[in-house]
C-alpha cells in the first residue's frame, strides 16, 4: 500500500534518513522501531508530507506521492496524527471531532449567510458522527469535557478519533504509548485493532514499548542509522543479533541471559 524507495533526508551534512526502503502492506499494523535518533520520526514526516525528502520516492498503491502536502495526502486517506493543537484545548472533545472533516458548508461567510438550514443539517450529521466515534472509543462520557483537561492517554484516543471523522485508510501514529498509563494503553491498543479489523485501517506505528509492539504489530520494521536493519515478526526481530546490538542492547541481552 505504501512503498518507500531509497529515501534520504539530510539536515545539512547529517543523514537522518539514509537510504530507507520499506513497504507497509495494506491491512497490516506495521511497527517501526529503532534506537533514539534512528530516523523514524523523520521518515514519518517525509511520508506524511511534513518534510520534503532529499531524494527517493514514496508510493501509495503504486502512485507516486513523494512531496505531496499533508492536506493532499489527507484527501487520499493518509493521515499522520499529531498532538491536539494548542488552540483546540479550550474546545470540547466533541467539538474537536466536529472540526475535522474538510469542506463543511459553514466554512465560508458567503455560505453562512445563504444556507443556514444546510449548515444546521450538516452540524447535526457531524454531531451524530462524533458521538458514534466517541462510542466506538468508549469515551462517550468525555464528550463535553474540554480537550485541554484530558489525560495524555485520553488525548491519544481523541487523536485516533479524529482519524475516524474522515475516510482514513492508512494512519501513522508516533509514540502513541508515551506517558500513557497501562489501562488506557490497553484501550488505545483495542481501538487500533478494532479499526484495523472492523474498518480496514492500515496502521504504521512508531513505538518504544515492546509489549505494545508485540501485542499489536506484524510485521515489525527496525531502523538504525537512517535505514532499515531488519524486518519480521516481533519475536523474530527481537531475536535478531544485529537488532540486539544496534537497538535493544544490553537490556534484551540481559533478559535473555536471566
Ligand atoms: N530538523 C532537524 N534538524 C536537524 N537534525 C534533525 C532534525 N530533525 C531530526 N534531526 C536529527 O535526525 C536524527 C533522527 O531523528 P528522528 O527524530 O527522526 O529519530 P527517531 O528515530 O524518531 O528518534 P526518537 O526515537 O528519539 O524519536 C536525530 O539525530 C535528530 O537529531
Amino acid at each position: 500500500m505504501i512503498e518507500v524507495r531509497d529515501l534520504h533526508r539530510h539536515f545539512g551534512g547529517f543523514h537522518a534518513v539514509d537510504g530507507a526502503s520499506l513497504s507497509i502492506d495494506k491491512g497490516t499494523i506495521t511497527g517501526l522501531i529503532g534506537p533514539n535518533g534512528a530516523g523514524k520520526s523523520t521518515l514519518f514526516n517525509v511520508i506524511a508530507g511534513v518534510l520534503p525528502p532529499t531524494s527517493g520516492q514514496v508510493l501509495m498503491e503504486g502512485e507516486e506521492i513523494t512531496g505531496l502536502k499533508p492536506h493532499e495526502l489527507f484527501d487520499r486517506g493518509l493521515l499522520r496524527t499529531f498532538q491536539i493543537a494548542h488552540e483546540f484545548h479550550s474546545m470540547t472533545v466533541r467539538e474537536n471531532l466536529m472540526m475535522v472533516p474538510p469542506g463543511q458548508t459553514g466554512e465560508t461567510l458567503w455560505n453562512t449567510w445563504f444556507s443556514r438550514k444546510q449548515i444546521a443539517a450538516e452540524e447535526a450529521a457531524l454531531r451524530d458522527k462524533a458521538d458514534e466515534v466517541l462510542d466506538f472509543l468508549t469515551i462517550s462520557h468525555l464528550a463535553d469535557e474540554r480537550a485541554g483537561n484530558l489525560s495524555g492517554g485520553q488525548k491519544k484516543l481523541l487523536e485516533l478519533g479524529r482519524t475516524m471523522m474522515v475516510d482514513a485508510r492508512v494512519v501513522f501514529l508516533d509514540e502513541v504509548g508515551a506517558g500513557v498509563n497501562r489501562t488506557l494503553l490497553g484501550t488505545i491498543g483495542d481501538a487500533i485493532v478494532r479499526l484495523n479489523k472492523e474498518r480496514g485501517y492500515t496502521f504504521c506505528l512508531i513505538e518504544h514499548d515492546m509489549d505494545f509492539i508485540g501485542r499489536l504489530c506484524d510485521p515489525v520494521i527496525v531502523m538504525a542509522e537512517g535505514h532499515v536493519l531488519a524486518e519480521g515478526s516481533a519475536e523474530e526481530v527481537m531475536a535478531n543479533e544485529q537488532v540486539i546490538e544496534a537497538y535493544l542492547g544490553t537490556g534484551l541481552k540481559n533478559k535473555g541471559a536471566a
